[in-house]
């Protein structure tokens, strides 16, 4: 058996052109462009690949885009600086803040992180949009873990009563994801680096989402045949050899849908990402008006 590829860029596609057509209809109506603006501190080489991503989509949709570089020894109170001129910035819609962050202020990522406007937190970590996501209130939500959601709806895989087991609970992706599938009725496993019999457990996924950080983690005798395996990994091996959590050339035999890397769901990613852009937009339109 052979598993049907999930292509990140025809979903992606899909939600863009959602997306775009939203940007028309707010600048018609209201006329107003949604604006979102990037933070990067320093310079990382991944992080400006993905941020050049960032505002290539940005500009493909007609969203007003502003990439900030910041210099790698900025401080916290630079960082709250910039980001309370944004809050206040009518222009700005939706605000990320490129993470990794330098390591001097690593210790800060959470307090700097809670200074976003939660209402233009196109990220969704901000406790307020974490609460509600638990709650059953989804407002902006995490990109990555989205886009995963997405992705199943669009490919008509059904998630109500499916078992899903997630390894990995970080904060980006696993919690997130977590609550994302529960809220659509999937029984949900969460699995970390304590978990006993961990391959006995993901052989019971019909859904199994891969977010440890390690290259070819998932191997093929962890899969129940016929699962859908969504791998969220982004494991720079070489400088141009990029591979996901999951080992796809054995997998791929076992599962009956799988998602490469690259080209799956981190073109989704940036995709969710110009779709809560708009939605803040929406959003903030609404307070105003
Ligand atoms: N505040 C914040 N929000 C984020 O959403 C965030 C972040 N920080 N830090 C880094 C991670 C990573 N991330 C990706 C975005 C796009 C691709 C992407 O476009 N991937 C393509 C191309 C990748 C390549 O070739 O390098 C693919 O998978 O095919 C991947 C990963 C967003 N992140
Ligand atoms: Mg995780």
């Amino acid at each position: 058996m052979t598993a049907k590829l999930l292509e990140g860029k025809i979903f992606a596609a899909a939600i863009k052109a959602e997306a775009k057509k939203q940007v028309e209809s707010l600048q018609q109506e209201f006329k107003v462009t949604p604006g979102l603006a990037v933070i990067i501190v320093g310079e990382n080489p991944a992080s400006k690949v993905y941020v050049a991503n960032k505002h290539r989509s940005c500009e493909e949709l007609g969203i007003y885009s502003e990439v900030i570089e910041m210099p790698i020894d900025s401080t916290k109170a630079m960082l709250l600086a910039q980001i309370d001129e944004l809050n206040h910035n009518c222009k700005i819609h939706g605000i990320l803040v490129q993470l990794p962050l330098p390591p001097h202020i690593h210790t800060d990522e959470a307090e700097i992180l809670d200074f976003i406007d939660p209402d233009k937190d196109v990220d969704g970590f901000h406790p307020i949009n974490v609460g509600k996501l638990a709650t059953g209130q989804e407002h902006l939500v995490p990109c990555t873990p989205m886009g995963c959601i997405k992705m199943l709806e669009l490919a008509g895989i059904e998630i109500a009563g499916k078992n899903a087991v997630i390894i990995g609970r970080s904060n980006i992706v696993g919690k997130p994801m977590f609550h994302l599938l529960l809220a659509r009725d999937a029984t949900v496993t969460v699995c970390h680096s304590r978990t006993k019999n961990l391959a006995a457990i993901t052989k019971q996924a019909d859904i199994l989402v891969a977010a440890v950080g390690r290259p070819h983690f998932v191997t093929a005798d962890m899969v129940k045949p016929g699962a859908v395996v969504i791998d969220v990994g982004i494991n720079r091996i070489a400088p141009k050899k990029l591979v996901g959590d999951v080992d796809f050339e054995a997998v791929k035999s076992v599962a009956g849908a799988i998602t490469p890397v690259p080209g799956g769901v981190g073109l989704l990613t940036i995709a969710i990402l110009m779709h809560n852009t708009v939605k803040a937009a929406r959003l903030q339109l609404s307070k105003t008006i």
